[in-house]
């Protein structure tokens, strides 16, 4: 045999590192097509805990979290991302502030000793309730988002007034935020940002310590980023003008998109890190101001890629057309593929197979034929019935956004580091389910 011939089985024979950008750091293919990530083996855990299940490895985690403590800003993760206990802990001893939008994330946060004068409460419908337990735990910061919401604040409160600045980042609609004619935030361009400053301003026992905007989800246009930043600058120099006050805090939302297939655009942090703060200090020294201190909420940037979920195949369908791979889970743990058309890919765990990939549906187990969690997913000929596949990058907006369709309870969280791998969230079970049925 030549050299030539002899070096794919012997690379077969290494371990293979996988495509960083989608994949956990610390995630290694076997020889024996088994997956590993940060030293937990896949099959392993699957037959130990069962599937489908979201697997979380906290090395990546860490690591996002250490890349944006390193910016000169605030990092106040995004909470909607992923929450849960041992995440918001987590989170506070990496050092970064907590960005909350529900009563069920601020008690989440709050039950895991989450310094409340590190949180932000945002939302566009706080209730009543939501507002009082954040006054009652001393939130540090409420995120005004409508006028109307000003009246019904209570004191003493540090507050931001949430802004629309009318920039487009360029994503999917259901998830733009930073355009006109969208339901969060006062308009820049339609005076009620104006009112609002004034209105928090006339309430002493309101301090209102900067602006807040949020374009959107899944962006990775900067320069939308720069241009927010020109006009809300702007905005705080007329601020100056007219009230004499200079807000000390501008707080630029998250939003930064994640790569979920090899090849897709990414969010660009280290060039945001060097324009975003030059074109604040320019701007504000253009209006005489001095430079507010900035504050970034990521959630998907921090969270997603530390996340993939392992499913089990049911059952391969060959149709006419195509082949069907159904796997135990589906819409109810992974609503994005339908809800945005997002793509992602799979991979076969746990055996080796030398047969051609092709093209096949990856579907799940839910009442839909919509409920395609992967078209086109490249998989070998010969996937069967039993195999295990995991679909990388879910570690935001899947645990998240899990429902229970169709009665399926909803899968666990399971966190891996050294070796060692413990449930977050444990599996839902059917008798969950029927204990909130009163019948
Ligand atoms: C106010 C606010 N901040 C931060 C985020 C986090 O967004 P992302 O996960 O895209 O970083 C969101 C969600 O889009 C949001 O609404
Ligand atoms: N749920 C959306 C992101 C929403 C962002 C929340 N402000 C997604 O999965 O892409």
């Amino acid at each position: 045999m030549t050299l030539a011939e002899l070096l794919p089985t012997y690379r077969r024979s290494l371990p293979e590192k996988l495509p960083a950008e989608i994949w956990p750091d610390a995630a290694v293919a076997m020889p024996s097509g088994d997956l590993v990530v940060s030293g937990v083996s896949l099959t392993e855990l699957a037959d130990r805990f069962g599937t489908p299940g979201y697997v979380l490895d906290l090395p990546t985690l860490r690591g996002q979290c250490r890349a944006y403590r390193a910016l000169d800003a605030e990092i106040a993760y995004a909470g909607k991302a992923f929450l849960c206990r041992r995440m918001a802990r987590l989170i506070a001893e990496e050092g970064l502030s907590l960005d909350v939008c529900s009563g069920g994330e601020l008690a989440t946060a709050l039950s895991a000793d989450f310094p409340a004068e590190r949180i932000l409460l945002h939302g566009n419908a706080k209730t009543d309730a939501e507002l009082r337990s954040a006054a009652q735990a001393g939130v540090g910061r409420v995120v005004v988002d409508s006028l109307a919401e000003i009246d019904r604040l209570s004191g003493p409160q540090d507050v931001l007034i949430r802004v629309t600045p009318g920039v487009d980042g360029h994503t999917h609609r259901a998830v733009a935020t930073g355009v006109e004619d969208q339901k969060f935030g006062a308009s820049l361009a339609g005076g009620q940002a104006a009112v609002a400053v004034a209105r928090v301003l006339a309430r002493p026992e309101l301090r209102l310590v900067g602006l807040h905007c949020h374009l959107g989800s899944q962006i990775t246009d900067i320069a939308a980023y720069e241009e927010a930043v020109r006009r809300l600058v702007a905005f705080l120099a007329e601020i100056a003008v007219r009230h004499g006050v200079a807000l000390p805090q501008l707080n630029l939302g998250g939003g930064h998109a994640v790569a979920y297939c090899p090849g897709d655009a990414a969010f660009d942090l280290r060039c945001f890190a060097s324009r975003i703060p030059r074109v604040l200090s320019d701007e504000c020294r253009k209006h005489g101001l001095l430079p507010p201190r900035l504050t970034l909420e990521p959630g998907r940037a921090i969270a997603a890629r530390a996340g993939l979920t392992l499913y089990r195949v049911v059952t391969v369908k060959h149709s006419s057309t195509r082949t069907y791979v159904a796997v135990d889970g589906g819409f109810s743990d992974n609503p994005r593929a339908e809800l945005y058309g997002a793509r992602y890919t799979a991979r076969l765990v746990g055996r080796f197979s030398n047969a051609q990939k092709r093209a096949m549906h990856v579907v799940g187990r839910h009442c839909e034929a919509g409920d395609v969690l992967i078209p086109d997913a490249q998989l070998p000929s010969d996937i069967r019935a039993g195999d295990l596949l995991a679909v990388p990058c879910t570690g935001a907006y899947h645990h998240s956004m899990a429902s229970t369709y169709n009665l399926v309870p909803r899968p666990p969280v399971l966190a891996v580091d050294d070796g060692e791998a413990e449930i977050w969230v444990r599996r839902e079970t059917e008798t969950d389910l029927l204990r909130r049925d009163t019948a």
